[in-house]
């Protein structure tokens, strides 16, 4: 709750006032119909119909008057409490973007969906509702407790101690309710992980015919959301049942306290309705802490969820200046390089070195590590031992720097809604017409976009779906070579790609190569004969490290796995 409330800090001035000025009134509000039906009944009594009218009269323009008033500190107090909730929105999707990768990619998609949505709307309404229904309580306590003891102090113990009964019976609510609301909420999280998992793998499921399982999981998940919710709705329900039948049974048993009282003449009957108005609003809010702190607490679950996505440890953005330059011959070092992304080694002591302007191929098995290794090239991960990028340890260079040193081709190469020539310029806004160009036509682009009606204002649809594999990767390719960065990182690019495109690419390498240093990670090995050096990887380790001619004269790994292609074995 303190964590949440600093959010609301920067608007504290307003957002409080309003919130006092509702609480405040609200009573008023209630206060004002109790007077005036005392006053229309003494002057029923007294049979001063003209002063009645009067008094309705009145009446009915203060009402209306504190009815704006509450309107208005709602309006404020909702302003500040929307704008508290969008920093807290902005700041969790920014811990999501810039936190260190191994948080986010041990999360599912769907789980952030909801926090960053469900959660934070739960999150919102401390600040909404919470907050406001915690002042009102305590300033309508405060202010009911005095004026009953100063219409009759037998009224104030009397309905005071009435109103700590219902305050005890409805407390045994709250552990329920709370547990119950944890559980519903963890499962919308669940049905939400689920549901992203059938959208997103669409087209592979109905592959598979897989679609059938799936949604039969997806009914389970929403049968068990269901039943969830209705065990808290229903705990709810016998609560709310209950606060109406306190609410009616207090309403019978101030009038008849007053009715009492008056007969004995301690108060006017003026004041009966005044009494069981204060009755009411002594024992309703009592009755119903027990809902509000269970609301409350569903509330502040949410909260929590939120803050711990707002908690992740970020990249560290004001790291020391990058270690001196310690080798300006090579583009790339590493020694004893070691990393897991657990306590299991994905790349175990790997020592090697490019000198710039070079190429370097990555071979090795499926799962030996090699898209792990241009990763940590671009500092997504820590890892041990030494890394170097044109001579700076990788872990000691800001990571924007390391990320504008190097441009990486992924894949798989999902784009961005948008058009073709947005998704090459993504990251170089500031680049022109003729360079994004240059970059297509580079990559292979310009040869199938003159056959689109739009040309490159040809929308990609989500996650490029309205392209080809080859396509999407065509464009991921021209969007690296835009980048103009001096390391240029492909892994398995031309995977998708037809050999003619291949070829083109081939070819557009080799004009780089010599100002930029390229890494390449390459299951078919023909494709990096011209590499100027060439590392093969098994399990994690280095194992063979030569140019192709000193490889293949070794007779070691690398011949195996040229054998094993030559079989049709890939990979
Ligand atoms: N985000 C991750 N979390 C946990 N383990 C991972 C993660 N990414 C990869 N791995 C594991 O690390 C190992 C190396 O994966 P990597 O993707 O680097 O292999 P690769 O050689 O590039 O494989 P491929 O040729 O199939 O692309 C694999 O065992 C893989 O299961």
């Amino acid at each position: 709750m303190k964590r949440l409330l600093t959010y609301i800090l920067p608007w504290k001035r307003s957002y409080f006032t309003g919130s006092i000025v509702v609480s405040v009134s609200s009573y008023c509000e209630n206060m004002i119909m109790a007077l005036l039906l005392g006053r229309v009944l003494g002057a029923v009594a007294t049979g001063s119909f003209q002063k009645a009218k009067s008094d309705i009269i009145l009446y009915a323009v203060l009402y209306l008057l504190i009815l704006l008033i509450v309107a208005i500190g709602k309006g404020i107090s909702n302003r500040d409490a929307n704008l508290a909730t969008k920093d807290i929105r902005l700041k969790a999707f920014d811990r999501m973007i810039n936190s260190k990768l191994r948080h986010i990619v041990k999360r599912h998609s769907g789980d952030a969906l909801v926090r960053l949505d469900g959660d934070v709307n739960a999150a919102s309404e401390v600040f909404k509702s919470t907050v406001q229904s915690a002042l009102s309580l305590i300033f309508t306590l405060a202010a009911t407790i005095v004026t009953l003891f100063a219409v009759s102090w037998i009224s104030g113990v009397v309905l005071l101690l009435f109103g700590l009964v219902m305050l005890w019976i409805n407390i045994k609510f709250i552990a329920p309710a709370r547990e119950r609301y944890a559980i519903a909420r963890k499962h919308v999280g669940i049905t939400v992980m689920d549901m992203t998992d059938l959208l997103s793998n669409a087209e592979m499921l109905r592959f598979c015919g897989e679609n059938a399982i799936l949604l039969d999981r997806y009914e389970k998940d929403c049968i068990t959301l269901q039943a969830k919710k209705m065990s808290a709705v229903k705990l709810t329900a016998v609560q709310n049942t209950l606060g109406q039948i306190q609410a009616s049974f207090v309403v019978l048993f101030s009038i008849g306290i007053g009715f009492l009282l008056w007969k004995t003449s301690v108060i006017s009957i003026e004041q009966i309705p005044v009494l069981q108005n204060m009755g009411s609003m002594l024992v309703n809010p009592l009755s119903s802490i027990g809902f509000m702190i269970a609301n409350m607490q569903n509330n502040l679950m949410g909260g929590v969820r939120v803050l711990e996505l707002v908690d992740l440890p970020g990249e560290d953005l004001e790291q020391a200046q990058a270690k001196s330059v310690m080798d300006i011959e090579n583009a790339i070092s590493c020694k004893r390089l070691t990393f897991g992304y657990d306590e299991k080694p994905v790349l175990d002591q790997i020592s090697f070195s490019l000198p710039r302007g070079k190429m370097l191929a990555v071979v090795g098995e499926s799962g030996s590590g090699k898209s792990t290794l241009l990763k940590l090239l671009m500092g997504l991960y820590e890892y041990k031992g030494s890394f170097t990028v044109l001579g700076k340890e990788i872990s000691s260079i800001p990571p924007d720097e390391v990320r504008r040193l190097t441009a990486y081709v992924p894949q798989e190469c999902p784009l961005f809604e948008g058009t073709i020539f947005e998704n090459i310029s993504l990251g170089r806004s500031d680049a022109t017409e003729e360079e994004v160009y240059q970059a297509a036509s580079e990559a292979g682009v310009a040869e199938f976009v003159k056959d689109f009606h739009n040309g490159y204002h040809t929308q990609v649809g989500e996650w490029g779906v309205q392209l080809s594999g080859g396509q999407r990767q065509k464009i991921s390719i021209a969007r690296a070579l835009l980048k103009d960065a001096p390391i240029l990182l492909f892994d398995e690019i031309t995977s998708s790609i037809d050999s003619i495109s291949e070829q083109y690419i081939q070819e557009t390498m080799e004009k780089l190569r010599g100002d930029k240093t390229i890494v390449v990670v390459a299951h078919r090995l023909s494709t990096i004969k011209k590499a100027d050096r060439i590392i093969v990887m098994d399990k994690g380790r280095l194992v063979e490290t030569g140019s192709h001619e000193e490889l293949m004269d070794k007779e070691g790994f690398y011949v195996k796995l040229q054998k094993l292609q030559a079989l049709g074995f890939n990979g």
